[in-house]
């Protein structure tokens, strides 16, 4: 308790108020806890003080209403009925900005313990952190990772609802990071996290900006807004190094505005003027991945990649000028760099005899689906087969977006559901149909299982399947439950069948 008066000094009264828990849900306040009250986006947490007082809070801090400028403490103190102590109810106004700090200051800044990467953009973000985990470990290092497949030591990941969590679970989980003696933790900086302060008061060794482009502008609203709520991370947070991707066309002016940021690039002509920097000289592509020759301010070398894809040369030349930038040697990281493997259910290959090929991805932007075809294009010596739908509740201009694209770079389509959520899959395909030139070509097929057996069966051998959207997803959401169901047991499944 005595901490929280550093942050909020009205508080100083309650000094000696002993706080076992901090949560952000009443549903979790137990005895002796401290309850934080926010406005939130579905209801109002500040409804649920009564319930979260009858739970045993000792302490109840309540998100102001704006207006407000002062802390206040609630007239009637009201009773804890339980144990019949006191809990105290203080309004405090920019409550939301103040969470990350206050959990800070209960879990002892763990941040501050150990080597934090923020990995933020649109896409790769899961890819460079968990290439970032898998290194720091093949260098003798011990790993964290906090994402979209979950959160812990590298590779036993917890499941999480969030790619980023909220600013109480971020400060936890690094707390426990540290009790479990990790030295080194990359986690996912979403753009939701960013708006919504999960990360405020982190410090970040290095920040790292991969690509930005199409996606969640059912929340952003606008391209402008969405670019700025990833540039808080690199340009409002506590960030010691950044490492900013110079091919995307936001990053480019980003390390404008940055000259300290490290640059990365995997086209061999762009002028970099960056001090320092880390650019592919020459890339040739594999049946198992990539060889790259790259140049950098920390010397130049080779590296033999297993990942599929253009995009994947970028996410790992980030991810090694992440490690560089962080002083680590270069020759030691070349040498084990053969080692690194590509991320659960991202351009994940799976093949038979006698059957296609069937690639599973994670790709459920427009971009991303553009990148992973082309990779996929390449592997490919039939047709090429996409069989992708779109997540409900979600970004609804992206829909025609992604047809437009499987159109241009696939040879045969398979519209189907992508956890529809509380949408109305007809109306998710529908939309998804508008981006289409010739439509009547493309099959619709609502179950999932279904359009991955269409797709299998039809294919020929030579032929390759790309089953975007759902990657490591072991999960259907249909309106707000949950059902078993991964692309990557149907196509195993299949194969062996
Ligand atoms: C729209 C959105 O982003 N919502 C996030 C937000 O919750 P909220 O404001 O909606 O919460 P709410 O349900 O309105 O409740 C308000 C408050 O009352 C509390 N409450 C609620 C009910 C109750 O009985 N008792 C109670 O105390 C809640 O704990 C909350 O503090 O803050 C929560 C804690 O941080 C998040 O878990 C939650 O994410 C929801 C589940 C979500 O779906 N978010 C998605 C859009 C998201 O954040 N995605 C990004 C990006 C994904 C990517 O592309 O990588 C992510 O980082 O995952
Ligand atoms: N650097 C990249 N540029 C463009 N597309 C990419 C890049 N890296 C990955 N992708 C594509 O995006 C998909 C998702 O990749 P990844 O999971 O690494 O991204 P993410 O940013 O973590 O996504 P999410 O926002 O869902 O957490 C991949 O399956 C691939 O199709
Ligand atoms: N984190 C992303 C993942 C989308 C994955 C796709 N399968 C979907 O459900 O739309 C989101 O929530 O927008
Ligand atoms: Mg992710």
């Amino acid at each position: 308790m005595k901490r929280l008066i550093t942050i909020i000094p009205e508080l100083a009264d309650l000094g000696s108020m002993e706080l076992k828990n901090i949560c952000l849900d009443s549903r979790q306040v137990g005895e002796g806890d401290l309850f934080i009250a926010l406005k939130g986006h579905q209801v109002d947490g500040r409804d649920f003080i009564p319930r979260a007082i009858e739970q045993g809070a000792n302490l109840i801090l309540s998100e102001a209403d704006t207006e407000q400028q002062a802390v206040t403490f609630d007239q009637k103190f009201a009773k804890n009925e339980k144990n019949s102590t006191a809990c105290i109810v203080v309004n405090v106004p920019n409550l939301a900005q103040k969470v990350s700090q206050i959990a800070g200051e209960f879990y002892g800044h763990p941040s501050k313990k150990l080597t934090l990467v923020g990995v933020t953009g649109t896409n790769g973000k899961t890819t460079v952190a968990q290439l970032l985990a898998q290194w720091h470990n093949l260098i003798g290092g011990k790993s964290a990772v906090m994402g979209t497949i979950g959160n812990g030591l590298y590779p036993d990941m917890q499941e999480a609802v969030n790619t980023t969590g909220s600013a109480i679970e971020i400060q936890g989980y690094l707390s426990q990071f540290i009790e479990q003696k990790a030295d080194f933790c990359a986690m996912e900086v979403s753009s939701h996290g960013l708006v919504q302060h999960r990360v405020e008061a982190l410090e970040f060794d290095v920040a790292v900006f991969t690509n930005l482009s199409r996606d969640h502008l059912d929340y952003h609203k606008t391209m402008d807004e969405y670019a700025k709520a990833k540039f808080r991370l690199l340009s409002e947070l506590n960030t010691r190094h950044k490492v900013i991707n110079f091919d995307d066309e936001v990053g480019k002016q980003w390390l404008e505005q940055l000259p300290n940021a490290v640059a990365v690039s995997c086209v061999p002509k762009a002028e970099i003027t960056q001090k320092q920097w880390l650019q592919a000289t020459k890339i040739t592509f594999n049946q198992q991945g990539a060889s790259i020759e790259f140049a950098s301010s920390w010397g130049e070398g080779k590296i033999e990649s297993k990942l599929i894809g253009a995009f994947n040369v970028s996410n790992l030349l980030t991810a090694l000028a992440t490690l560089l930038v962080l002083g680590h040697n270069l020759q030691k990281l070349i040498e084990i760099a053969p080692l690194l493997t590509g991320v659960c259910g991202r351009m994940e290959s799976f093949s038979g005899s006698e059957c296609p090929t069937a690639i599973v991805d994670y790709a459920h932007t427009p971009d991303a689906l553009e990148k992973a075809l082309q990779a996929a294009r390449l592997h490919c010596d039939g047709d090429l087969w996409c069989v992708f739908g779109c997540g409900g509740d979600r970004d609804t201009g992206k829909r025609p977006q992604m047809a437009e694209i499987a159109e241009r770079y696939a040879d045969k389509v398979i519209v189907t559901d992508d956890n529809p959520r509380t949408e109305d899959p007809e109306t998710i395909t529908d939309d998804i149909l508008k981006g289409f030139i010739k439509p009547k070509k493309v099959t619709v097929m609502h179950i999932r299982q279904y359009a991955i057996r269409e797709a299998m069966a039809k294919a020929d051998p030579k032929d390759v399947v790309l089953i975007a959207g759902k990657g490591h997803e072991d999960y259907q959401i249909i309106g707000t439950k949950k059902y078993h169901f991964s692309d990557q047991e149907e196509v195993k499944k299949y194969i062996n069948d």
